[in-house]
């Protein structure tokens, strides 16, 4: 029997492209996706893609860009990156139904995700940006608009998954950061749950960076999880 492959996307935050390679490699035959993020993109650009997509094994990737500005620039931004045929690309819904719109007219081949209320962000923060009432609400909220102006799919945390799931049409791909395996350090992340909750509450895709790649052994914790997560 073959080995389970989770439905999870390993954030490749690395300083290097070399270790992000290495990494690509241990987790790829265990995960479904792999996620490149601004740190190695900035650094490495379209080479990070098509480097960590072929050590991986040929996973699907998830640019993750988090694209805000006017919707032209966006765009244009969206259009820099079509040729990379990512499976994901996201952009902050807080940037408004006409820029979610100008993402996704730009790269009809790839998902494009709104991200709603970033995970690191506490109710606290919230207030404190002058964002009135809870993440919970500010997420659906974001999500629903973003759906209509055509993201396909959302970023939410898993506390909020499961409105977020009642609120938009079946077909919208969910995908929750903020994970953390039982015993696992949060770090700076704020609104967190279990990979089991967020499966349970609706998520499609689980973002998991540190507890994976801060492991001593990544590949084996990604089989791990793997394991854990299989029907
Ligand atoms: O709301 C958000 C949106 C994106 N992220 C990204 O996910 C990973 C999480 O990494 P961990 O190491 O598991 O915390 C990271 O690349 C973030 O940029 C998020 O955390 N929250």
């Amino acid at each position: 029997m073959s080995a389970p492959v989770a439905p999870v996307a390993v954030a490749l935050d690395a300083p290097d492209l070399a270790t992000a390679v290495r990494w690509a490699r241990a987790v790829g035959p265990h995960v479904s996706t792999v996620k490149v993020g601004l740190e190695l993109f900035l650094r490495h650009g379209h080479e990070a893609v098509t480097a960590c997509r072929e050590a991986s094994g040929g996973r699907a990737v998830f640019l993750d860009l988090k694209l805000h500005d006017i919707p032209n620039t966006v765009a244009g931004a969206a259009r820099a990156v079509a040729e990379l045929e990512p499976a994901y690309l996201t952009v902050h819904a807080s940037g408004g139904p006409a820029m979610v719109a100008a993402a996704a007219g730009a790269l009809p081949r790839t998902r494009v995700v709104a991200v709603t209320v970033l995970t690191s962000l506490g109710e606290d923060d919230l207030a404190r940006v002058g964002l009135a009432g809870p993440a919970l609400d500010a997420a659906v909220r974001l999500a629903v608009l973003s759906v209509r102006a055509g993201a396909r799919a959302i970023v939410c945390s898993p506390r909020e998954v499961a409105a977020v799931r009642a609120a938009v049409p079946a077909g919208t791909t969910l995908i929750t950061p903020g994970v953390r395996p039982a015993g696992a350090a949060a770090g700076d992340q704020q609104r967190v749950a279990t990979p089991e909750q967020a499966l349970a509450d609706g998520a499609d895709l689980l973002v998991v960076g540190r507890p994976l790649t801060g492991a001593d052994d990544p590949g084996a914790a990604a089989a791990a999880l793997a394991a854990s997560l299989a029907p």
